[in-house]
């Protein structure tokens, strides 16, 4: 596949340059842009998120019959780009593939909104598609692909770029600031994939692409576009110059109201796929909580478990970077190998760092809440809440706990949990947890401490 030269300018950049995270050592903990976390998912993701859950196929025409295939055969792509799709390791098409990928190669054309969480295989799927679609011989833009941010779309290239491999006719090109553009000279690149701005500049303003000419239009991650200024506008404003039939491809990986309401608005009588998340659960995690009278005897309870640190994968999460920083710091002299993950580092760092820990490297992660999305590392076999997770008001906030220690039932393994309490208002919180999910959380005493070595041997 040949790529229309990115200026070195652009390669250089700094990718994270304005789109830090916005979190601030304010005791609100990190929190990270949406955007910003769809880009760690993707760096982290190396392979497929396993979801066997089944997936639900609404039609557009609810009479024609519904096709799911079971190989990349079935789907008569070209030779060239199965070629593609195997030297990238697919052996058969993912959950989300098996229904999505048929209706997306059909003919005639038609429209899609697809969701299912990060890692389950969206991308590769309309990647597919694209280059399955691309006529070589027609040297105009046929297929236009949008996504939040440059990363992002950088991202998709890439994908594009490995997929198409042994298509060495098809062309990509990036409509993502800082490439040239000259107007009134068509671009001849088969496949664009781009940020909203640009791709309506090279659209609209420069002529650089024939709306008209497209015939499939993608938009990714629609739930992160809708909610960045300007990019859900500017996404409808492309949207109404491309032609009737040209087809919709939209996806998303949570499907709230809004997004719903968005995506059938720009994808007229879609085909509706959605793959439910794997559901975490407690099930398979003993839970434990140890009080302590303030930081350092927190610490010193964390020392006390130094035996299982050795032997488990741990994760350890702060309320603040500061903290965060603090612990860090205190058990690398105590000599233990430990990794930090937060909020100031970069995106790419963070996705190296994940990285290193999963290959076993380090053996315990410090981090904030900023990425306790982005770190399920099914090794993990002990995470210890150093601050219990609290919402602004200071209650227990469930949904971070159960992110941080829960498995996707049939897939994760045991593990432990323990909670660092060191005040009344901790108990409280504590206590809202274990009523929450409706699971015992027990004082851990000395002797649960050798059970627990024990089990994690
Ligand atoms: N059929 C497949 N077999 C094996 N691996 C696959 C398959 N499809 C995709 N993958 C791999 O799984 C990982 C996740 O896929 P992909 O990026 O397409 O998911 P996604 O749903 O688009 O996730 P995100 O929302 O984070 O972009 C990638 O590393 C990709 O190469």
């Amino acid at each position: 596949i040949g790529i229309l030269d990115i200026t070195a300018e652009l390669l250089d950049r700094n990718p994270n340059k304005d789109s830090g995270s916005v979190d601030m050592d304010d005791g609100q903990g990190d929190k990270a842009e949406l955007a910003e976390q769809s880009l760690l998912n993707k760096l982290i993701h190396r392979s497929l998120v396993i979801n066997q859950n089944q997936v639900e196929v609404m039609q557009a025409d609810p009479s024609s019959p519904l096709f799911s295939v079971k190989t990349f055969e079935e789907l008569r792509l070209k030779p060239e780009l199965l070629e593609g799709v195997y030297s990238m390791g697919f052996n058969r098409p993912s959950r989300i593939q098996e229904s999505a990928l048929p209706l997306m190669l059909a003919q005639p054309l038609q429209n899609l909104i697809a969701q299912s969480q990060s890692g389950t295989g969206k991308t590769a799927a309309f990647c597919l598609a694209m280059l399955s679609h691309v006529n070589p011989a027609n040297q105009w833009t046929q297929c236009l692909c949008v996504a939040p941010t440059y990363e992002l779309a950088l991202q998709t290239g890439q994908v594009i770029e490995q997929m198409g491999k042994f298509c060495p006719d098809v062309k990509l090109a990036y409509a993502v600031r800082g490439t040239k553009a000259v107007r009134g000279s068509r671009l001849q690149e088969h496949i664009v994939v781009g940020t909203p701005g640009t791709v309506l500049d090279w659209c609209t303003k420069y002529k650089m692409i024939d709306p008209k000419k497209i015939s499939i239009f993608v938009l990714d991650e629609a739930d992160v576009m809708i909610n960045m200024q300007g990019h859900r506008d500017q996404s409808i404003r492309i949207h109404r110059q491309l032609s009737e039939d040209c087809q919709m491809l939209l996806f998303s990986a949570t499907f709230e109201d809004s997004v719903l309401q968005f995506a059938k608005r720009v994808v007229p009588d879609p085909n509706i796929i959605k793959l439910k998340r794997e559901e975490e659960t407690l099930d398979t995690i003993k839970q434990f909580y140890v009080v302590c009278s303030g930081k350092e005897d927190k610490f010193n309870s964390l020392c006390n478990l130094y035996g299982c640190l050795t032997i488990a994968q741990t994760v350890i999460f702060c309320h603040t970077r500061k903290m965060a920083s603090w612990l860090a710091a205190s058990l690398t002299t105590e000599g233990h190998q430990v990794a930090l993950l937060s909020g100031e580092m970069m995106v790419d760092q963070r996705a190296a760092v994940i990285e290193r820990f999963r290959n076993g490297k380090e053996k315990v992660l410090v981090s904030t809440n900023v990425c306790s999305r982005g770190i399920d590392v099914a090794q993990v076999t002990l995470v210890v809440n150093f601050d219990l997770p609290v919402n602004m008001k200071g209650d227990a906030d469930n949904e971070t706990y159960l992110h941080r220690i829960g498995r996707s039932g049939r897939f994760g393994k045991r593990g432990f949990a323990v909670n660092m309490v060191d005040s009344e208002e901790d108990m409280v919180v504590l206590k809202q947890i274990e009523e929450h999910f409706g699971r015992k959380i027990t004082k851990l005493d000395t002797s649960e401490l050798e059970q627990m070595e024990m089990l994690l041997k």
